[in-house]
């Protein structure tokens, strides 16, 4: 029998916009036809990502702060990983070293953006291996200093308990790293067209179009073949 997906988690940046972050209208036309919920999963801070819902019309089931930080219902308190400590500190080890200007930090929790101005391989090199749990990624749009025990895959399965579905119940649509462990969680991984090829090829489905209009065709795909 066809498997038939309860519940679909998406990226925003990337993913449901343009190349320059705009919002795709036809990315949010279609999210809001679903009859399936759809959860956000962004690395952008929680209060981004919940206005972002609310326009989008999906609400209000939200993974932020890549996992960090997560929320089942609009109104009610996130759940907030105690990870701070240990990001605040290899950027303070990092910060004499690069030009470093943090994003968002007012409202970011779990982890430390950063403009992505800096020579990225360098500063891993200067990490090295004094802080073992942490990691620096790049999604294109922001560099993340992370604990390595969270991500959108942790966040998903979190999500998924709190939803009382399984994770494999889950399609999982992405375009960057901060997606990876995500699409390998769920049960059908889709990749954007414009998304890095190292998660293209864990895809179970790679649209043709990039962004909002590669989510727009991976519904469609979906939704004819019955997989929703
Ligand atoms: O926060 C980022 O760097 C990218 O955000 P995204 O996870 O919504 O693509
Ligand atoms: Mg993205």
């Amino acid at each position: 029998m066809l498997m038939k997906f309860k519940a679909i988690v998406i990226d925003i940046d990337g993913t449901i916009t343009h190349r320059d972050r705009k919002l795709s209208l036809n990315a949010a036309a279609k999210l809001r036809t679903l009859d399936v919920p759809v959860v956000i999963a962004t690395g952008n801070v929680l209060c981004y990502a919940k206005a972002a819902a609310k326009l989008v019309g999906v609400c209000c089931n939200i993974i932020a702060e890549n996992g960090g930080v997560i929320v089942d219902g609009f109104d009610n308190e996130p759940i907030v990983s105690d990870v701070i400590h240990e990001c605040e500190e290899a950027y303070e080890f990092l910060s004499s070293g690069f030009d470093m200007e943090k994003l968002d930090s007012v409202h970011r929790r779990t982890e430390i953006v950063l403009r992505s101005n800096f020579d990225v391989e360098k500063a891993r090199e200067v990490l090295g291996t004094h802080f073992p749990n942490i990691e620096i990624i790049d999604t294109h749009f922001a560099i993340h200093i992370k604990s390595k025990k969270i991500n959108k895959g942790t966040g998903l399965f979190k999500m998924a308990e709190l939803m009382a579905l399984e994770t494999t119940d889950f399609v999982a649509i992405g375009d960057s790293i901060n997606d990876l462990e995500m699409l390998q969680e769920a049960g059908f991984a889709v990749a954007v067209g414009n998304a890095d090829d190292f998660l293209k090829d864990i895809a179970d489905y790679v649209s043709e179009a990039s962004y909002g209009d590669g989510t727009v065709e991976a519904i469609d795909y979906l939704q004819s073949s019955g997989l929703i």
